[in-house]
């Protein structure tokens, strides 16, 4: 199963990541994120690492312009609100959504606009966006793995991965807060022993 570690701030933790497995890191460019890094910074990682690696970013509050700036040295490019009026191709785009049920979902012409479609934890008061460890739907998730490219988030560790990948089946799993040492900081033994469960299970 591919997996996605995300947060990463770090040339040693993404290269730790790209050297045991990993399909995707993520680089987190929003400003209020315990895990934000700089485009600068996350343009420097990215020149160091493999090619095979997925390097991707999210991108809130950043015009278009910048988000083409940034597909520049970016596999793609990850977004918490659709946008109609891309004008460049929303195949390079993850549409990360909050829904707790269908009825919370964007149209479906709209999602099926996207290249990947993460579905993450329920909105919450706090207003939180992400990295909350908070578990997403997987009922819904299971669903929209029917017709879309579909990356489960959203409270995924150690001890529950493989069990949300047999119930989901999804495209890929993604994970920030489950495998850290604090916010922004990979924890190397659960990343290994995370990416490990992903390729296990069957
Ligand atoms: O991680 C953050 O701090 C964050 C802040 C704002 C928007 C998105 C954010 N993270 C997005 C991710 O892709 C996380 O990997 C995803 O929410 C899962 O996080 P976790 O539940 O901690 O595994």
């Amino acid at each position: 199963m591919k997996a996605k570690i995300c947060g990463i701030t770090t040339l040693e933790d993404a290269s730790f990541a790209a050297n045991h497995g990993a399909w995707a890191i993520g680089f987190n460019f929003y400003k209020n994120s315990p895990r934000y890094v700089s485009l600068q910074k996350a343009r420097e990682i990215t020149s160091q690492l493999p090619k095979h690696i997925i390097k991707a970013g999210i991108l809130i509050d950043y015009s278009q312009h910048e988000m083409l700036d940034a597909l520049e040295f970016l596999d793609l490019v990850q977004i918490y609100q659709q946008n109609p009026s891309l004008f460049f191709d929303k195949k390079r785009i993850i549409l990360a959504l909050q829904a707790s049920s269908k009825d919370e979902l964007p149209e479906t012409p709209i999602l099926q606009e996207y290249g990947f479609i993460l579905l993450d934890a329920p909105k919450q008061q706090d207003g939180l966006l992400g990295g909350t460890g908070r578990l997403a739907n997987w009922d819904l998730a299971r669903e929209l793995v029917k017709d879309y490219k579909l990356i489960l988030a959203g409270g995924l560790n150690n001890s529950n991965v493989a069990t949300s990948i047999k119930y989901v089946q999804p495209f890929a799993v993604d994970v920030a807060s489950g495998v850290e040492e604090r916010p922004g900081s990979k924890n190397p033994v659960a990343v290994k022993e995370f990416l490990m469960r992903c390729e296990n299970v069957k």
